[in-house]
């Protein structure tokens, strides 16, 4: 019999949003020295680039982990439809009252993905906020 392989596939998804870090349980004082230039009254936005890893067997039959184009779906729905060309605090309800910091973008992605995606595949959520600033989730 052969072998059981494990691989990892990452589909890559950019969307463009807009945001202010404001924690409702600081002052407005603490927000500004906490949060800097990222908590301007008016916000400010980014273009987002996420991507989406699972892992899991090899299939011996089809040859894949999964098939990229149903984790493409899973991305519409879990990505683009509620967070592409939104302001991430006002349009969606999650970060009503959960700041929208990039960490907490990624558990937003995490979550809503496991309720898509097959269980026990999803292995991590990476999120390059900006060129420089880049956030990994995994679910612990
Ligand atoms: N731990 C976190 N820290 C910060 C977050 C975050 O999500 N998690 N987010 C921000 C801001 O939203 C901000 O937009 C990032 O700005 P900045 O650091 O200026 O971005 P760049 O690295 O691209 O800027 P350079 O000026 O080119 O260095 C802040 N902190
Ligand atoms: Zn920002």
């Amino acid at each position: 019999m052969a072998p059981e392989r494990i691989g990892y596939i990452t589909r890559v998804q950019s969307f463009s949003a807009c945001h202010r870090l404001h924690s409702p349980d600081l002052s407005d004082e603490e927000n500004k020295q906490v949060y800097g230039k990222c908590n301007n009254p008016n916000g400010h936005g980014h273009n987002y680039k996420v991507e989406v890893t699972v892992r899991g067997k090899i299939d011996a039959l089809t040859g894949m982990v999964m098939n990229l184009t149903e984790l493409k779906r899973c991305i519409e729905e879990v990505i683009m439809i509620p967070l592409d060309h939104k302001n991430l605090d006002q349009d969606v309800p999650y970060f009503g009252k959960v700041v929208s910091t990039t960490e907490n973008v990624a558990v937003y992605i995490w979550d809503h993905m496991l309720q898509q995606l097959p269980e026990g595949l999803l292995y991590e959520i990476k999120i390059h906020e900006t060129d420089k600033n880049i956030v990994v989730y995994r679910g612990e």
